[in-house]
């Protein structure tokens, strides 16, 4: 596996090595002793969760977990394509409020790594696509938290605009003007 970093410490681009042979490929997907080799910490997933995306330009997000629930998450994409995106929420860390975005599709050889204390959310660029979703902790309801995709202080650059919303996801609170 190689763990390609992006400008959030901590989010990491995980691809696989797969090995090819006349039948077709073998990939490690995943492996908690390289994960923690490449300093990603003790990330042991918790639940497998699949996300299914009907229509083109579907966003999810932005969502996160505030300490004690803070979780980690491994994604990839093993229908259609998205935009993946991960803002740094951390307290004190230099990319505070920084966004990062990446391409993965159905491949499926490419993943993003999102560690605790970080948003995530996503923007489908094709219709039926499926989200695969390693959860580093079971989902507790009522922990959820979120951001505005749309939140201007972040200025995501979302490669098209939206055509599917949940109303969850459009009325999370703006960050305050001190940010
Ligand atoms: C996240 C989650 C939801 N649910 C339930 C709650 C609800 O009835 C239904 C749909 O939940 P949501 O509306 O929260 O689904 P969704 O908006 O797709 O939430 C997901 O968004 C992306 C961006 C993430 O990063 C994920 O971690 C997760 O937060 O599924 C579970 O049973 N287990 C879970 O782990």
């Amino acid at each position: 596996m190689r763990f390609v970093p992006t400008a959030i410490a901590g989010v990491t681009i995980v691809e696989t090595e797969p090995r090819l042979d006349g039948r077709g490929a073998f990939a490690r997907l995943y492996c908690p002793l390289e994960f923690a080799a490449a300093g990603l910490g003790d990330f042991r997933p918790a639940q497998v969760n699949l996300s299914r995306n009907t229509a083109r330009h579907t966003l999810r997000g932005l969502h996160y977990q505030d300490p004690p629930r803070a979780e980690a998450k491994l994604v990839r994409v093993t229908r259609g394509r998205i935009f993946d995106v991960a803002v740094d929420l951390r307290p004190g860390s230099p990319t505070l409020y920084r966004w990062t975005g990446t391409v993965l599709d159905e491949d499926g050889l490419r993943a993003l790594f999102i560690p605790e204390g970080c948003a995530h959310g996503f923007i489908t660029l094709a219709p039926e696509t499926d989200v695969l979703y390693q959860m580093g902790r079971n989902f507790e309801p009522g922990w959820g938290r979120g951001l505005r995709y749309d939140d201007p202080r972040l200025a995501i650059a979302w490669p098209a605009v939206p055509a599917v919303v949940d109303d969850k996801d459009r009325n999370w609170p703006l960050l305050g003007a001190d940010v």
